[in-house]
């Protein structure tokens, strides 16, 4: 499982490893590992060129004693200072080993002669506020197009919410310390974070909010059948949808039948049910006892009526689409609400950009007002549970983003429900199999909805 910390807890733990550790000894650990992705990066070090683009704190530390260790390995590497002041002993170092100080600006005689091969951004670490000072954004527009590694986290994102607010920077690679920040995980900061490589330092980091998982932990979270299991004690899904849109019901069927739950049944209205029968042999037609319901895709107005249904039930409800236009004021523990950022923007009364640019805050904002767990659908997706606790999704592909996908989405997160996971772990472990099941089917090329649904099975054969 990838985790993040916050600034606060990773203070906390730096703070009572420092005490035990002889001077300098963190900060060495950072540089030496920062040293060793930028050679990486580069693919040598001799005769590579460096640019250090050095803020006044400890991030600029770790970049300078990484520049000195590069420059002992060969690299020519000049640093432009953009603090008020600068890590001194770091700086010491730099110049130790070869390194030096250029102005910043225009490049004039004694500014940087030649492209750097590779920005280093040591702007501002965790102790960064959001944005970043003219002269940064002058700099890092002067090298547009050079790769670029940012220390510990790009320069100018919001690090414990993963929000960008004013300039930031963009890079290649970020290279962090001892844990993941919220930031390297959650949506727009993330984007902005390129591949990320930890550097693990020793810290002893408390249990945390938000994590990421891994193929691993969704292969120990699912429920594989026993010897003894048949298809009721795996678990029935029910589906109240596709009443005004039978496509979407089709589609939110074909997400719930990919062979997780014991049974799939459809209870809704005769036109849709006579294609269901069509379709889906496999599919039982007609209400009956389920462990979990699915209600809104392709809804219509009739979703609120679905939903008042699927609730009076008192199993887990997945409500999706326009089931979300008809939330009752309380919902019970156990319900998932699967919106995008527009249907999100809606329930809260908010601009769909705001909840782009603040997706970890809005989707607590939705847990915590319903008591449900939201599965807010992006580019990461995010799982949050009425307690605060997070789960981003880092698998899937850009062709993701197609029509039919939610519905594919809410229909096998249903599923899981009805094999009893709860509604954080089903929601968490749905969005993550959704994610590598449209990989599987993309190979690098464009999907359509159906085949996301037909590559789930295969997803969980890959598992681990
Ligand atoms: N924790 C750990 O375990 C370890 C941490 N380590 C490293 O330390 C880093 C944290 O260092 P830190 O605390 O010195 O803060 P950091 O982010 O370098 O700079 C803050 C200073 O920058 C300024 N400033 C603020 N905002 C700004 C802005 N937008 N634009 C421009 N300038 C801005 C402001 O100073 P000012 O210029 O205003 O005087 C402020 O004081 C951490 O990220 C990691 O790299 C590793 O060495 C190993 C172990
Ligand atoms: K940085």
């Amino acid at each position: 499982m990838r985790s993040a910390h916050t600034v606060e807890q990773v203070r906390a733990a730096e703070g009572a490893l420092l005490a035990e550790l002889p001077a300098g000894t963190l900060m060495d650990r950072a540089a030496a590992g920062l040293a060793a992705a930028v050679v990486d990066l580069l693919g040598g070090a001799y005769g590579r060129r460096v640019l250090l683009l050095l803020g006044s704190g400890d991030n600029g530390g770790d970049a300078a004693f990484a520049g000195a260790r590069l420059a002992r390995r060969g690299c020519a590497v000049e640093a432009v200072l953009l603090g008020s002041s600068v890590h001194e002993a770091g700086l010491a170092a730099l110049r130790a080993a070869g390194g030096r100080v250029v102005p910043g600006g225009s490049s004039g005689e004694s500014g940087p002669r030649s492209r750097p091969d590779v920005v280093v951004d040591g702007i501002v670490g965790i102790g960064g506020r959001p944005g970043l000072r003219p002269e940064a954004v002058a700099e890092l527009e002067r090298h547009r197009g050079v790769p670029v590694v940012s220390v510990d986290v790009p320069s100018g994102v919001s690090v414990d919410d993963g929000r960008l607010v004013g300039p930031h920077v963009t890079a290649d690679l970020t290279v962090t310390f001892g844990t993941h920040k919220v930031c390297h995980l959650v949506d727009p900061a993330a984007a902005a974070c390129g591949a990320v490589e930890l550097v693990d330092l020793g810290l002893r980091l408390p249990p945390v909010d938000v994590v990421a998982l891994q193929a691993a932990d969704v292969s120990s979270l699912l429920r594989t059948p026993g010897d003894t299991d048949h298809k009721y004690t795996r678990g029935v899904v029910g589906l109240r949808t596709g009443t005004a849109y039978s496509g979407a019901g089709l589609l939110s069927l074909a997400g719930a039948a990919s062979g997780l739950a014991g049974m799939v049944r459809y209870a809704g209205p005769d036109e849709v049910a006579d294609l269901v029968r069509a379709a889906r042999p496999d599919v039982v037609v007609g209400a009956g006892r389920v462990q979990a319901w699915v209600v809104g895709s392709g809804g219509g107005d009739a979703a609120g009526e679905d939903l008042a249904t699927a609730l009076a039930d008192e199993v887990p409800v997945v409500v999706d689409a326009d089931g979300l236009r008809h939330l009752p004021e309380e919902l019970p523990a156990g319900t998932v609400l699967t919106p995008h950022a527009g249907e999100l923007a809606r329930m809260l009364g908010v601009d769909r950009a705001a909840v782009e640019g603040a997706q970890l805050e809005h989707a607590r904002r939705a847990a915590d007002r319903w008591g449900a767990v939201c599965l807010l659908k992006g580019r990461r997706s995010l799982v949050v549970a009425p307690d605060g606790r997070a789960a981003v999704t880092s698998t899937g592909v850009p062709w993701l983003a197609t029509a039919g996908a939610g519905d594919v989405l809410a229909g096998l997160v249903g599923a899981l429900l009805a094999t009893g996971l709860d509604a954080f772990d089903a929601a968490a472990v749905g969005s993550w199999l959704h994610g590598a099941a449209a990989t599987l089917a993309s190979a690098g090329g464009p999907i359509t909805a159906p085949e996301v649904a037909s590559a789930i099975p295969e997803a969980v054969r890959r598992l681990p």
